[in-house]
């Protein structure tokens, strides 16, 4: 086995080309065992395998620096350079990233997890470089899901016109997690197929005829095969903006690749390789099914009759709800399957919109529509729709347009870490004028939830956790929640809990325990955020000495924040705020991860035990 000689990237240089060959079969393999353990983002990596290969072969970082764009692509990355013993604990908590960290090994080059950031940092590092004397070639690879995302046209501007030494790598599988989409995507797979420079050269040969005459054309042809070949250059666009284009080669065959990088690394200015690879390369599931494969659970033993997940249950009650009302419209910033809107498209094709990576386009483009009377539902993850901040407050909240934000994996996610965690959304959302902001309790508060929204006419976001819902039936017809109503679930005397969204049942849970331990508790499912329901908060801080909120979101600034605001001013009891606390939370399954935050069951039991123990003091803690 070769892999087991390769424990560095001075191990990998020094076997030859067709040794490397056996290589790429060694770690593709190598991969597939392991992420059918761990899970993990198999068709991109499987696809840069060979890519990856030769970057090593012909650069050596850390001294020359590579940033993976996404970072899930980088697992060979990962295995060939300081990471090969430890790549089977893959994602798992106290293991390695699933994407590349600067905290993590000395040869990843800049953190990532979200897209179309790595031409912005790889010029960052450049000109770090330059300024600090350092030697060393940059390199930032992107793959073409990620150069439908504005960032990446803001990072080559900026490269085009400074002119430095800089190499972007653009991996062309034309596969974002679904099949790639929009103009610039067609672009590419005219420039990858030749159809832009063919298309070219057929117009000179209708215009030269047709001045010329067709005798004196033949004569011409081949001074015209000479003037299309100098003057198209099949990738016009990068060059346009300032770049040499090199390419399109085949990202799959070794031998072109590494004299290709090598070349490469001699050209002076940005210069922009187009790669053209095939995602889940090697591995014939993943090749025909990339989405299905771009990212995998670890093969476990398939339960039965598991309650639907939320996105599932949001996906079929925005269809049903469309069916009713045409003014629905749906919008995916890349993530069809993941946000569930994939069964929107099949049922109203014309009314659903996946606008590529772009959730600021995304949140505007929505707040457009919503102008003409239209009612706009964003389905998007909480960590993305980040990138939008500011078209939530400008185009949506200040004009008071009626968007919707199904914000999906809102909350603690699992395996993707502290990247992918939907951490902070309510601190985001509450403080923004004109926004209601609500969470289910279930899945089946979430229907009403989505209903409401929709019905409401006003900038709403409604936040749902990544994963199954608690197993409750699903079968009231779909009802309006008035606006800011809580829901009392549980009266008791000394101490109440105020739960929002996946906390509430945990909540119950806590206090039904604490029951049989002589401790009454009181439950609210506090499923606005933003308007709250002061009136029920009045009444409870009347009659309660103690108040603890508990949300799946960081304390600073989140929904207990919101209670602590209200309250300070005239409460004489105590307050106390679970929630994520106020560091990013690493990767591990999703359950263990809300146990090590203290935000389940047995750990806000625990807490409240410790109240009651405790001498009522004024201080608050969190
Ligand atoms: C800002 C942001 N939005 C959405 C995502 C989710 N996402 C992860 S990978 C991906 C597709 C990337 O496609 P591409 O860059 O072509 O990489 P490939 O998987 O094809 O190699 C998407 C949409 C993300 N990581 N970041
Ligand atoms: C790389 C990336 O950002 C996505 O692939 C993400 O990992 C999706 O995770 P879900 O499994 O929650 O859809
Ligand atoms: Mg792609």
């Amino acid at each position: 086995m070769l892999l087991e000689q390769v424990n560095s990237p001075e191990d990998l240089k020094k076997l030859s080309v067709e040794e490397l060959k056996k290589l790429a079969e060694e770690v593709r393999e190598f991969i597939i065992e392991i992420v059918d353990k761990t899970g993990g983002h198999l068709a991109s990596s499987l696809g840069v395998v060979e890519l990856t290969i030769a970057l090593l072969k012909v650069f050596s970082p850390p001294r020359d620096e590579i940033v993976w764009d996404v970072g899930h692509q980088s697992y060979p990355y990962k295995i060939l350079t300081d990471r090969k013993e430890r790549f089977h604990t893959l994602r798992q908590f106290g293991g390695i990233s699933g994407f590349p960290s600067i905290k993590e090994s000395p040869y990843d080059a800049f953190g990532t997890g979200h897209s179309s950031t790595s031409i912005s940092a790889a010029l960052g590092i450049r000109i770090g470089k330059k300024l600090k004397g350092e030697e060393g070639h940059v390199i930032a690879v992107i793959g073409d899901g990620a150069l439908t995302a504005g960032e990446a046209y803001e990072g080559l501007n900026n490269a085009g016109q400074l002119g430095e030494d800089l190499i972007v790598i653009l991996n062309d599988n034309e596969m974002s997690i679904a099949k790639n989409i929009g103009a610039i995507s067609n672009y590419l797979t005219k420039v990858a197929t030749g159809e832009n420079f063919r298309r070219a050269k057929k117009r000179l040969e209708e215009v030269t005829k047709k001045v010329f005459g067709e005798r004196v054309y033949k004569r011409l042809k081949r001074v015209e095969d000479l003037i299309v070949k100098g003057l198209f250059s099949p990738g016009m666009l990068f060059e346009e903006l300032g770049f040499r284009y090199v390419g399109p080669i085949d990202g799959h065959d070794l031998d072109t690749l590494i004299v290709t990088l090598k070349n490469v690394s001699k050209m002076k200015g940005p210069t922009l390789v187009h790669v053209v690879t095939k995602k889940g390369k090697g591995y014939e599931p993943a090749e025909k099914k990339p989405e299905k494969f771009h990212g995998v659970p670890p093969k476990k033993k398939k339960k039965e009759n598991l309650p639907p997940t939320y996105t599932e249950v949001f996906s079929k009650t925005l269809v049903e709800i469309a069916g009713e009302n045409r003014d629905v419209v749906a919008i995916t910033a890349a993530m069809p399957s993941g946000t569930g809107l994939d069964r929107f498209k099949e049922h109203f094709p014309e009314r659903y919109f996946d606008v590529g990576i772009a959730e600021q386009h995304a949140v505007t483009f929505a707040a457009g529509m919503a102008k003409k009377g239209l009612k706009p539902v964003v389905a998007i993850y909480s960590t993305f729709l980040q990138r939008a901040y500011d078209q939530i407050v400008h185009d949506v909240a200040l004009q008071e347009l009626p968007v919707v934000f199904a914000i999906d994996r809102a909350g603690l996610v699992g395996e993707d870490g502290a990247t992918h965690h939907g951490a902070f959304d309510l601190s985001y959302l509450r403080h923004i004028p004109n926004m209601i902001v609500a969470a289910p309790k279930d899945e089946e508060e979430l229907r009403h939830l989505l209903f409401t929204a929709i019905r409401s006419g006003k900038p709403f976001a409604v936040r749902y956790p990544r994963g199954r819902g608690y197993g409750v039936p699903l079968r009231e017809p779909l009802k309006e929640i008035p606006i800011g109503n809580w829901e009392l679930l549980r009266e008791g005397k000394e101490i109440a809990i105020l739960a929002t969204g996946w906390t509430v049942y945990q909540a119950l849970k806590a206090a039904e325990s604490l029951e049989k331990k002589g401790i009454s508790v009181t439950v609210v499912n506090a499923r606005f955020i933003k308007p709250m329901d002061e009136e029920l908060l009045k009444r409870i801080a009347s009659e309660h000495s103690v108040i603890v909120t508990v949300e799946e979101n960081v304390v600073k600034g989140g929904f207990g924040s919101g209670v602590d605001e209200f309250l300070s001013p005239w409460y004489s009891g105590r307050v106390f705020n679970l929630g994520l606390p106020d560091r990013f939370i690493e990767h591990g399954e999703q359950n263990l991860l809300r146990c090590i935050v203290g935000i389940d069951a047995e750990r806000i039991e625990k807490k409240i035990l410790e109240l009651v123990g405790e001498k009522p003091s004024p201080a608050k803690s969190t």
